[in-house]
């Protein structure tokens, strides 16, 4: 039997959504419908799924509840492919606008709205670029593969780093290395890490700081997606590794050019480590119905 789904088009900084609220936890659908859903040529197209269930139906979101009692929305995210992800940092802030906007949550200026995923709660705020988000702590990952992406000269050392999902950061010699990387193939990790990774290409702006504010562009290859316009919790890793690498007195604000716009970046001090924040435009495009086999 078809069922109908409804469902809103949205995206950050061009990654794309498809969004769809099933609050009871009724609809999970499968990998291959995803993947379908995502199809850019046959289907709707997007980089990714959310769906928009109450924490307390999802054994995941269970964990939400017990790390925060405000969760009670969870993003429940796949990539294209159909496989599931820990994080999305362009997604939730397209997923709070989306439950606003469908009145299912509420959030005023100066408030917090916490969000359970995958990789734990992440609070949401509004400021005036869109929303920010707080990644939470962030960790080196301990890998350094070498990286081989197409059209590329020569292999080079990335750095693992852990933002709630998985990546690895890679800096090139200039943006005409960046611009000729092909990435529509995956790139090739070597060692492989065995979940994945998302894959970040950087090149510094120049000046790389101005006006205390650190400078990148990047591309990506995100793990069950492709090439996307944008990756946020890539955004984060890309700044974060390239302050790494840059040393002492690097700074904790960092401005992130990709193909689909800039987000900005700020790292700051908790009682718990430090943390990494993310925040960009959150935009609904359209909404549609589709059939679902
Ligand atoms: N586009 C997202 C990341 C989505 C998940 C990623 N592909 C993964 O598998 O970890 C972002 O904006 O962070």
């Amino acid at each position: 039997m078809a069922t109908t789904l409804h469902f809103t088009k949205g995206h950050g900084t061009g990654n794309d959504f498809v969004l769809f609220a099933d609050p009871d936890g009724r609809l999970d659908l499968t990998p291959a419908q995803i993947a379908d859903i995502c199809d850019r040529h046959f289907g709707v197209g997007a980089d990714g799924v959310i769906r928009a269930v109450r924490s307390r139906h999802l054994p995941e979101g269970a964990e939400s509840l017990a790390e925060d009692e405000g969760a009670e929305w969870f993003m429940d995210y796949y990539n294209a492919d159909g496989s599931v992800a820990e994080m999305c940092g362009n997604g939730i802030r397209v997923y709070v606008r989306f439950l606003i906007e469908s009145g299912l949550a509420e959030l005023a200026d100066g408030d917090t709205l916490p969000i359970g995923t995958r990789g734990g709660v992440r609070d949401v705020q509004r400021n005036l670029t869109g929303f920010q988000v707080d990644l939470g702590r962030w960790s080196l990952s301990g890998g350094e593969p070498l990286v081989r992406a197409r059209e590329l000269p020569v292999a080079r050392p990335g750095l693992g780093l852990d933002v709630g999902n998985p990546h690895v950061v890679v800096a090139l010699a200039d943006e005409e290395e960046l611009d000729a990387a092909d990435l529509t193939y995956i790139p090739h990790l070597d060692p492989a890490p065995p979940e994945g990774a998302n894959v970040e290409f950087v090149v510094p702006r120049e000046p790389l700081v101005k006006d205390g504010i650190g400078r990148i562009r990047m591309r990506v290859h995100e793990r069950g997606s492709g090439e996307t316009l944008s990756c946020g919790t890539g955004a984060a890793a890309a700044a974060l590794a390239t302050r790494y690498w840059a040393g002492d007195g690097a700074p904790n604000n960092w401005r992130v050019d990709v193909p689909g716009g800039t987000v900005g970046v700020r790292m700051f001090p908790t009682e718990d480590g430090e943390h990494v924040a993310l925040s960009g435009p959150a935009e609904l495009v359209f909404e549609g119905e589709l059939e679902l086999a």
